[in-house]
């Protein structure tokens, strides 16, 4: 019987380099059951290692990892019918249908057409059952690798850049089928370069860099933590830049195209004090978000 306290998955001290490059660099991480934690970083920092590695697709070189307590290295096949995998470079079985190419994966872990057609419901594929695999859109590739990923029903579910190149509706379409995974109590570790997305999403992300976590909360607490707080945006003209620098609460000020940004931890005094100077009218606040800290903790770093 599993051991539902047990974390789905653990790594320990994890390090892999490729020659003199460091891919991951001791990482240590733990991802509670039903957890939706994302990956995130710049290109090269080290993604797609970490969660190949925890996947078993790659080896370490030090540390260790377990998936709901196994260990994936060396390749271990208990771990298989467990963890559902979807790579950037998802492949498809040419000349089929959508349908058809789910069955063959269904009929690798014994399962019958039943199974195929639950992943196409779940992933919202049901209308396009019959489209050839090399016929349909991006977005309906990307649902389909992700059913792929879930025929077998896995408990853990490992998806590398699932929404990379789609339009803005075909990605919150997407985010729905996210969701709901989520909330049927999967565990999903995810990479993505979206860092809205990974706001809307996640529980919690781990921010890697030269393949170091050196970041790992929830977005609230990561973005309620950082330096960056809140921005007041006024049209340039309205208010002198050297006056709103000197307004109670401002820490400071840049002009960017066309717009005068007012930079503080203290909005509610920095809205008195400049509705006491002038017309709020066209004022727009922005508080901090996840791509702020990203962006501020990336470029201390570097
Ligand atoms: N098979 C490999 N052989 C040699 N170097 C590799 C290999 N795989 C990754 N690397 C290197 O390891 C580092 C981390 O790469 P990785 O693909 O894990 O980063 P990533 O964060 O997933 O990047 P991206 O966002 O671009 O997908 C990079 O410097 C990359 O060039």
């Amino acid at each position: 019987m599993q051991d539902n306290a047990e974390p789905a998955i653990e790594v320990d001290r994890l390090s892999k380099s490729y020659g003199a490059v460091r891919a991951v660099d001791g990482v240590t991480l733990t991802v509670p059951r039903g957890e939706f934690i994302g990956l995130l970083g710049p290109n090269g920092a080290g993604k797609t290692t970490l969660i190949e590695i925890i996947e078993g697709l790659r080896t370490p070189d030090t540390g260790t990892v377990t998936v709901l307590g196994h260990h994936p290295h060396p390749r271990n096949r208990a771990l298989l019918p467990l963890i559902g995998v979807q790579t950037q470079k998802s492949a498809f079985f040419p000349h089929l249908t959508a349908s058809e190419h789910l069955e063959t994966v269904a009929a690798f872990y014994g399962l019958d057409r039943q199974a195929a057609h639950r992943a196409l419901a779940q992933v919202g594929l049901t209308d396009s059952a019959d489209a050839r695999v090399t016929k349909v859109s991006g977005g309906q590739r990307q649902r389909l690798a992700i059913a792929t990923a879930l025929v077998h029903q896995p408990e853990v579910i490992f998806l590398d850049e699932p929404t990379g190149a789609l339009d803005p509706q075909a990605r919150r379409d997407l985010w729905a089928v996210l969701r709901q995974l989520k909330g049927a109590g999967k565990t999903i570790v995810y990479t993505t370069h979206h860092l809205e997305e990974a706001e809307a999403l996640c529980d919690r992300v781990a921010i890697l860099h030269r393949g170091r976590v050196v970041a790992l909360d929830t977005p609230r607490e990561l973005i309620s933590r950082a330096a960056v707080g809140t921005q007041v945006l006024l049209p340039v003209g309205q208010i002198a830049p050297e006056q709103a620098s000197s307004l109670d609460g401002v820490d400071s000020v840049t002009v960017d195209n066309g717009t005068l940004t007012l930079h503080t931890q203290h909005l509610t005094r920095v809205l008195a004090a400049l509705g006491a100077s002038t017309d709020l009218d066209g004022v727009q606040t922005r508080a901090a978000t996840l791509e702020d800290v990203y962006l501020e903790l990336i470029g201390a770093q570097s």
